[in-house]
């Protein structure tokens, strides 16, 4: 098994993150000897570096801890937070009123070891952290590994990831070598770090070209027969993963065909009632597990495990058994110095050029949203995937925590999901007689978020602006028309209510999320169709805005109490507090307008319902224009630009006919 982590910048995705993610791989039940994990780091930087020599040595302690002690979860930061009531002094006082002598004397001899590795954990943690914000590596430990001098010379900084020149591969640990033991002798998994070439001129192509590199890096060096792919933020949770998933990939009828199983994504900081949808709980339990069931689970970029043959683009045919022992082993009798000289070759830039990496092979180029494309073409070449979405979560990551950064990530999802929509792989056509229909409409509903903005502006714009001014667009209510509208948004909105409750959710956290869809709409899918556009007329080229994983301590308090975090002046909360007052005005207006005429209200209904339903999901927006002091709420000019649109919008004339 071979794990792939990528990160990509270390201000954004500190290295303390990043080494969490490596440890709890490093330490799932699984023999050691056959477990490898390879750190890709675009950043290029000298601190990731430093802290995974940091990671290893700790891993020595670490690994033999897990596994003896069985704990969970195996990344440190994770377990000592969860772990913490177990040093105070309650925990003390049960611990004396144990009278089982072994179970007492087991329990004791785990909290001593817990209060060590936390402490030697907390000193290790202010080390990388110090190194981190000094920009400098202490001398001693630059002496312990020669892959230092791989900084020496060209580069001083690793801020302009784009004009990193530094190529480095350091094998940390050499599984192969049985003298690299843990503290109790056990030998330690293989531990790979390769920051690959980067140019000015040469694209790079995100994290789409991090994975190839990667790919082409591991078969040099170990070569085993599965993939995992983890963003650096998501550790795993469960030490048994691997072993369960070897069920899908190893079943005697069916785990031939099997190319990939992918996890859900699921985040260890969510909230209670989830303030900016990130939960997902419909589409993990419901959308992608019936994806699933036509074989066509969707890849989504981490949490995922592959079969290295249908990663590398190979066709499925059947009758194709891979013999999963008899691979070539390169790597046999050869130093890690020669092992690492050969692998920079392929992590270099000029190495994909005029081969089928990016296209064929690999992780597809030249979209957003590399995994989920990847994925689909996978399917296409004739390979099943299965979703497996156990009950204790497999892996948890960092969802993000304020809402632009949230809007900037859908921004990227649905400019790349739209995208695929209308390249060559639109599934409906590409995917025709290669997946089930079922699937092909599966991904298109993803697909088509971009578009989706459209109606939902007009529904937010034009009924309210109408409702001003007294134009009813919707049948009245002693018409036989009103009752299909009434059933549809009934009917509707009961069953989502019904299926989120279902599903995990809270009635809150489901109100949270239409509050969510809304805003999304009307910003993010609808930049990214303008954004789609650009690129077609080839004014724009395609960028990938990484999600930045730490927000202040003020931030994240607000995040805490699931209170919405405004505090800059991006163009999406112009957009969302224009829409929001703009239904407010309408509002007020509309109903002035029935104290004038009552009979009005028979036409008018559907109109004051829904812009009332808007102004009722937008109430943290007015708080935030007008009531809140903090931080986090919308700055003045913001406020300012987004009242005078909303009151140009309210005084345009509209002009209509009526020919019923
Ligand atoms: O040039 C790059 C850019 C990103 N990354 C890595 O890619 C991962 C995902 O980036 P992130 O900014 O966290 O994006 P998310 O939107 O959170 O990621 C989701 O969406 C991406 C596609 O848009 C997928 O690649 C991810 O796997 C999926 O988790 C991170 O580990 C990054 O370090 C790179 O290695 N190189
Ligand atoms: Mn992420």
């Amino acid at each position: 098994m071979d794990i792939f982590v990528c990160t990509a910048d270390p201000k954004m995705e500190p290295p303390t993150l990043v080494i969490n993610t490596v440890l709890s791989a490093m330490s799932y039940n699984y023999p050691p000897e056959k477990l490898s994990v390879y750190v890709s780091d675009d950043g290029g930087s000298e601190i990731t570096f430093y802290a995974l020599l940091e990671a290893s040595l700790f891993s020595k302690h670490w690994i033999p801890f897990c596994k003896r002690f069985n704990v969970e979860p195996r990344a440190p930061e994770a377990y000592f937070s969860q772990h913490c009531p177990f040093l105070d002094g309650k925990f003390a006082q049960e611990l004396l009123a144990i009278k089982d002598k072994t179970v007492h004397n087991q329990r004791s001899q785990l909290i001593t070891f817990v209060c060590s590795w936390k402490k030697m954990y907390e000193e290790m943690k202010t080390r990388i952290e110090t190194a981190l914000e000094t920009g400098k590596i202490p001398e001693e430990t630059r002496k312990q590994h020669k892959g230092f001098s791989e900084w020496n010379l060209n580069i001083k900084k690793s801020d302009h990831h784009s004009i990193v020149q530094v190529m480095a591969v350091g094998i940390l640990i050499d599984g192969r070598d049985t003298s690299s033991v843990d503290d109790e002798g056990s030998r330690l998994p293989t531990l790979v770090y390769m920051a690959r070439e980067k140019r000015p001129n040469w694209p790079h192509n995100f994290k789409a070209g991090a994975m190839n590199a990667l790919i082409r890096v591991s078969s040099e060096i170990t070569n085993a027969p599965f993939i995992l792919n983890l963003d650096c933020d998501m550790y795993s949770n469960n030490a048994d993963t691997i072993r369960e998933i070897l069920c899908f990939f190893m079943d005697e009828k069916k785990g031939a065909e099997i190319a990939f199983v992918q996890f859900p994504q699921n985040y260890n900081n969510k909230t209670e009632n989830d303030i900016y949808g990130n939960a997902c709980y419909a589409t993990n339990v419901v959308e992608l597990a019936g994806a699933g069931g036509y074989g066509a689970a969707l890849y989504c970029g981490t949490g995922c495990y592959h079969r290295r043959e249908s990663l590398s683009g190979e066709k499925y045919s059947k009758g194709d058994r891979v013999q999963l022992n008899t691979r070539p082993k390169k790597y046999e009798g050869k130093s890690v110095v020669d092992l690492e000289e050969s692998s920079k070759v392929l992590a270099s830039c000029s190495y994909e050029k005029g081969t089928q990496w990016g296209k064929e092979m690999g992780l597809m180029y030249g979209c957003p949203v590399e995994d989920i494309v990847t994925g689909l073409a996978i399917q296409c070449r004739g390979w099943k995937s299965a979703y497996y979405n156990p009950e204790r979560s497999a892996f948890l990551g960092l969802a993000p925590s304020t809402l632009e950064v949230g809007l900037v990530q859908h921004k990227r999802w649905s400019e790349g999901l739209s995208q695929i929509f209308l390249s060559k792989y639109c599934p409906f056509t590409y995917g025709h007689g290669r997946i089930k229909l079922g699937a092909q409409m599966a991904y298109s509903i993803y697909l088509l978020w971009a578009p989706f903005s459209l109606p939902t502006l007009y529904y937010v714009i034009v009924p309210s602006l109408c409702l001003l001014k007294g134009i009813s667009l919707f049948p009245e209510v002693s018409s036989p028309w009103f009752l299909p509208f009434a059933y549809v948004f009934v009917a509707k909105n009961v069953f989502s209510v019904l299926e989120a409750m279902n599903c995990g959710s809270t009635l809150k956290a489901w109100w949270n999320l239409q509050r969510m869809w809304l805003i999304r709409r009307t910003t993010s899918y609808f930049l990214a169709l303008l954004d789609i556009f650009k690129r077609k007329l080839g004014i724009s080229e395609i960028t990938f805005t990484l999600t930045d994983k730490i927000v202040t301590e003020d931030a994240s308090k607000r995040y805490e109490q699931e209170i919405m975090e405004f505090g800059s002046s991006s163009l999406m909360f112009t957009i969302l507090a224009t829409l929001a007052l703009l239904n407010l005005f309408t509002l007020v207006g509309g109903i002035m307008k029935l104290f004038m005429d009552f009979k009005a209200l028979e036409h008018l209904i559907l109109q004051i319902v829904l812009c009332g339903i808007i102004v009722l999901i937008n109430l943290p927006v007015y708080q935030a224009l007008f009531i809140r002091s903090d931080n986090g709420r919308i700055p003045s000019s913001v406020m300012f630009k987004s009242v005078v649109l909303a009151s140009v919008l309210c005084l345009m004339p509209i002009y209509y006919n009526i020919s019923l």
